[in-house]
């Protein structure tokens, strides 16, 4: 059977691990990786990553022209890179080539680029791609509604260099109605990898909903299961709660 090519964009703390995961999932190919600069130019990230094989070669965005997606295709691109990558790949959405961004702060014209590009191809957005978090975004969405008096509080930690306040967080706070400045709190310390708890305080019991990516696999694994639903879909916008709460339709038990 054909390997499915992936492209990445991004090779920083999470990209390389995403690659790996790839590299390490029988059911693709990692044709190339695009970075900012030019660190490890035409070196493949397979070896890079101790792989005895030669995949996954290393472009910097310098190298990207009219045809370099003509010339280098791929099946699904997915974006680890950050705020301006999409900028460097409507060509790729323009021929429909699935696209799974995974950027957590896109400001309002990124969205709107990323919102345009799903017209010709299918796009993944997911500001926290884990299976994890977004059964948590699910789950808090049915709790507030069985629990609409509980006050609720978000908790967010993660590695001391992370600047911004989590875009799983913000996100989180969004579905919930809940004000991001008074009930949304950061924590950094460490080398954290990304955890968060929501607080549903009632007077007599309290429960917490609480994810913890303990590796950034677990965003590669997210990742992989995005490739391999949204592969085969047609043009529109997706998101990983919409795949999830699809699946808790079909598995509530039903006493
Ligand atoms: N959705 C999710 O589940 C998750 C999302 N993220 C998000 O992924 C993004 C990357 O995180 P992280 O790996 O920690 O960040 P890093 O800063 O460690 O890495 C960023 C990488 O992207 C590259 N890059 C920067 N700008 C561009 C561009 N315009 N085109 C192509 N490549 C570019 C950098 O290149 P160079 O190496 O040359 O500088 C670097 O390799 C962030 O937005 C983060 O919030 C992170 C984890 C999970
Ligand atoms: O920067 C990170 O690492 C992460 N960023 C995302 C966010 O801002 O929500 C997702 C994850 O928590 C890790």
């Amino acid at each position: 059977m054909e390997k499915i090519r992936i492209g990445i964009f991004g090779f920083g703390k999470t990209g390389k691990i995403i690659a790996n995961e790839f590299l390490h999932d029988n059911l693709f190919t990692l044709e190339w990786v695009v970075r900012k600069g030019y660190e490890d130019h035409r070196k493949y990230a397979s070896r890079l990553l101790g792989h005895e094989c030669d995949a996954g070669e290393i472009f910097s965005i310098g190298d990207i022209d009219d045809n370099f997606f003509d010339t280098r295709p791929i099946d699904a691109l997915i974006d680890f890179s950050g705020l301006t990558g999409l900028y460097l790949y409507e060509k790729a959405a323009s021929a429909g080539i699935p696209i799974i961004s995974a950027i957590s702060q896109y400001e309002k014209e990124e969205l709107d680029l990323l919102q345009s590009f799903a017209e010709s191809a299918p796009v993944l957005y997911s500001p926290n791609i884990t299976l994890g978090i977004n059964v948590l975004l699910v789950a808090a969405q049915i709790l507030q509604k069985i629990a609409p008096h509980a006050d609720i509080e978000i908790v967010e930690e993660h590695f001391k260099g992370k600047k911004e306040v989590s875009g799983t967080a913000k996100k989180i706070a969004k579905a919930l109605n809940l004000n991001v400045k008074e009930h949304l709190h950061s924590i950094r310390v460490g080398g954290i990898v990304g955890r968060h708890e929501i607080i549903f305080g009632m007077p007599n019991q309290t429960i917490r909903l609480l994810h913890e990516s303990i590796s950034r696999a677990a965003f590669g694994q997210g990742a992989i299961f995005a490739a391999k639903f949204l592969l085969g879909q047609p043009p529109g916008l997706y998101t990983m709660e919409t795949v999830i709460a699809d699946m808790f339709r079909k598995n509530i038990p039903v006493y």
